[in-house]
């Protein structure tokens, strides 16, 4: 595992400079006459400009060569990527549960990269409004070569299920392993080294940015604490590279440019709006310690806010190890509707509402209002089971993206990547009328 220095929280205001070149970041100014060594000043906004001050997200980059030194995005788009969309009416609407076996990771002889590798499975809205998300699988099994890649349309919340991500980002390197996140911000460019076969889920909200959610009653501390989230150090190369890829996606189309040079050449940086990692075995569980299930909000990692007072475009929400003391409860999650959207992933272990065929790599998506809950083994085994502490979930890592916003399927997520579980209904069947008079 490369040692990466990284700058620990949250919404920080950070500063880095790479330790040869100590004057590179400007003193008591953004934009001077002329920058030391010979440097380009360059701002990356993240929010408007006239954003509140508590909601203002900007860094300033000083560079090798201006971002804008490249030649002209080819007209056609770049194709690499079939089954990246952001068409949801592709397909017919699809109420019904849905569960996915593991995404298939192509092999070594069909090089794919991270760019390459990325397939839509469902999402809602419309980037050029800056209202919805998508949900993406990645699957690779290459590096990504003189080729850097940067999303115009929204951020990026990156769970890797198999294979690091080594990923190198305009404001350093970030090694990225399964159990761990990270998130990339709207314009920030990345390039992705693998090591063998690899699959991952990528969140992709075109709202606003995601912050952590607010901790009411609990206090201070608690859920995924801020010095926990590490963001990278200036690291830099002043390479040129003939015919060097820059890939952006656009309004959901991808679109190449040539530049012959390096864009990962930033000597120093400052701001609050960077990528960051963090580590989900550091998530602080809170749980019910009397009696009934809490909802699943209570593991809350990260949250991108609507318009809509307390309601979320997406929360990303994971499924600890912890113990389970409720009394006189059953355990498990409770049979439900949601006025919500729930996508979930595996990252490894089993989940405990379905311990047979939710398998890691895999997906379920429940539709706003489409009914489900354990399956009928989990309902048996729980509605007997001795109600003493019991450690839930070792070993394992369930997520979900929750959105309020209703989900279409793409034509790949529906069919072509042919792996949905048809007989996934078949898990609520035997489900029994207990019903009787007497108690
Ligand atoms: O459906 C699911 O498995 C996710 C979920 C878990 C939980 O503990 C409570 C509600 C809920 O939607
Ligand atoms: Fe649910």
């Amino acid at each position: 595992m490369p040692e990466y220095k990284y700058l620990s929280g949250f919404d920080s205001e950070f500063a880095s400079t790479h330790p040869d070149y100590p004057n590179a970041l400007p003193e008591g100014q953004n934009s001077p006459q002329k920058c030391a060594y010979g440097l380009y000043a360059e701002q990356l906004s993240g929010s408007a400009f006239t954003a509140p001050r508590s909601e203002n997200k900007r860094t300033w980059l000083y560079r090798i060569l201006p971002s804008v030194r490249h030649k002209p995005f080819e007209p056609d788009a770049y194709c690499g990527a079939t089954f990246l969309s952001s068409n949801w009416d592709e397909v017919l609407p699809n109420p019904a549960q849905l569960r996915w076996n593991p995404f298939e990771i192509p092999d070594e002889t069909w090089k794919t990269d991270f760019v390459d590798g990325l397939s839509t499975v469902c999402g809602a809205g419309d980037a050029r409004v800056r209202h919805g998300l998508a949900i993406h699988i990645y699957v690779c099994n290459t590096s990504m070569e003189n080729r850097s890649f940067y999303n115009s349309d929204g951020d990026f919340l990156i769970v890797p299920q198999q294979g690091a991500l080594d990923i190198t980002t305009e404001f350093g390197k970030l090694y990225v392993e399964p159990n761990e996140i990270c998130v990339i911000q709207k314009g920030m460019r990345f390039s992705v080294n693998v090591n063998g076969p690899t699959r991952g889920y990528i969140l992709e909200v075109y709202d606003d940015h995601f912050r952590l959610p607010d901790l009411g009653p609990i206090g201070a501390n608690g859920l995924a604490n801020p010095r926990d989230f590490l963001t990278p150090t200036a690291w830099f190369e002043d390479r040129d590279v003939t015919d060097y890829q820059i890939i952006a996606k656009f309004q959901g189309v991808l679109f190449k440019a040539l530049q012959n040079h390096s864009p990962y050449d930033v000597v120093a940086w400052h701001g609050n709006y960077v990528p960051y990692k963090y580590n989900l075995a550091k998530f602080m569980v809170i749980n019910s310690v009397s009696f009934d299930h809490c909802d699943p909000s209570i593991f809350t990692v990260l949250t991108c806010p609507s318009m809509r007072y307390g309601t979320a475009i997406a929360d990303f929400v994971i499924f600890p190890p912890r113990w389970s003391v409720q009394e006189n409860t059953f355990r498990p999650p409770y049979y439900h509707r949601n006025c919500m959207s729930e996508f979930m992933g595996l990252i490894f272990g089993k989940y405990e509402a379905k311990e047979g065929g939710f398998a890691p790599g895999g997906a379920t998506l429940h539709s706003i209002m489409t009914p489900h809950g354990p399956d009928s083994e989990c309902f048996e085994k729980a509605s007997s089971a001795k109600l003493e502490p019991q450690r839930i979930a070792d070993g394992t890592q369930a997520f979900m993206f929750e959105s309020s916003l209703s989900l279409s399927l793409t034509k790949w997520g529906q069919h072509i990547c042919n792996k949905i579980d048809h007989k996934y209904f078949e898990c609520w069947q035997k489900l029994k009328n207990n019903f009787r008079i007497e108690n």
